[in-house]
């Protein structure tokens, strides 16, 4: 039997959830990632966080980093006396702009602190814990798996009542070659919490309705690769119409985009970042306008096409 590792890397990608009606049930994995190094401390240690990248300084090093409190989790959940610990954080996503930074957080510690365990959990087990720390699948299950992945809840809800934890049924959405994300990162931050707030608690029949039907079409244009269908199916009314007031210069960027030939465009996620879908041939003029529309606001961006990462959270020693 191998031994059990003293160091370990985790490197876990961006997502971006909902797609517009998918909304806390799907998302997509995208190639910008977060590295997570373990490292096992002497015993009379207890813990140190290192962070480096992309906006370091706004990641706290203290005993509440979200990676640390999901590495502590999974040993609670094996009843186990979590190791001493070092972490060494290296970030390539930013914090709090609809791509999953606090995802891939959670998932790198579950992932990190069950290899140092040993492996004693399954990667279905690690994403259970992980959608339950999280309290939605959107972002963490293609964070964990890679790919495009919508998540439902199972019929055996009671199978394990003393974890607390829901059953969820996972599937991959083939996603067209093609078609290639663009994200537009701007530099204000909007926290999901936030964004959560301005949702209403109750819709319309017709709303669900369309949702329903939307979501639907939407698997089918992104397997497909068809025109007029991703251009139909990136419509929401479940939350977009809410938190779009959040996100200054939004119709500008909007129509931008679309003037230039994208197939639409949604929110990432919990916002800010807008999230285009676009034919290949058309990607570096989609981030030219984007880029443009809201430097007229004032508002400077990151503007990139990217594609979906396939791989989830990689393990390296
Ligand atoms: N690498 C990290 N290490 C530790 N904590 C992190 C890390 N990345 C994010 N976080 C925590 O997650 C918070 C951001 O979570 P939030 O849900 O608001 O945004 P997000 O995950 O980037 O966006 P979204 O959920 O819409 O995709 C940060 O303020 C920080 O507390
Ligand atoms: N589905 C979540 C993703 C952000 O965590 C939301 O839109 O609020």
């Amino acid at each position: 039997m191998p031994a059990t590792p003293t160091t370990i890397t985790v490197t876990v990608p961006a997502t971006t959830a909902n797609l517009g009606a998918g909304f806390d049930c799907i998302g997509a994995a995208l190639t910008l990632y977060n590295q997570f190094k373990f490292s096992l401390l002497p015993e009379q240690a207890t813990f140190e966080i290192i962070v480096s990248g992309v906006e370091a300084d706004r990641v706290n090093t203290g005993s509440d980093n979200l990676a640390y409190q999901s590495f502590l989790n999974l040993y609670q959940h094996l009843g186990k006396t979590p190791p001493p610990v070092k972490i060494e954080i290296e970030l390539g996503v930013p914090l709090a702009r609809g791509l999953g930074s606090s995802a891939t957080a959670i998932v790198g510690g579950l992932v990190g602190a069950n290899v140092l365990a040993g492996s004693p959990l399954s990667q279905n087990e690690v994403m259970q814990c992980a959608i339950a720390l999280e309290g939605h699948p959107d972002n963490v299950v293609p964070a964990l798996l890679g790919g495009c992945r919508l998540a439902a809840t199972g019929l055996n809800q009671a199978s394990k009542p003393e974890e607390n934890l829901t059953n969820w049924e996972i599937c991959d959405i083939p996603w067209h070659s093609d078609v290639v994300p663009v994200v537009a990162i701007p530099d204000f931050e909007l926290s999901t919490a936030e964004a959560r707030r301005v949702l209403p608690s109750e819709y319309s029949r017709a709303d669900a309705i369309f949702n329903t039907a939307h979501l639907g079409l939407l698997l089918r244009a992104l397997e497909t690769g068809r025109k007029n269908w991703l251009q139909a199916s990136l419509q929401d009314r479940i939350h977009q119409p809410y938190r779009q007031a959040l996100i200054p210069g939004y119709d500008a960027v909007y129509s931008a985009a679309i003037a230039t030939g994208a197939y639409g465009m949604v929110i990432s996620g919990a916002g800010p970042t807008l999230l285009a879908l676009v034919d290949k041939s058309l990607s570096a003029a989609v981030v030219t306008a984007m880029t443009d529309a809201w430097q007229q606001h004032g508002i400077k961006a990151d503007v990139k096409a990217l594609q979906i990462d396939t791989k989830g959270a990689a393990i390296s020693s």
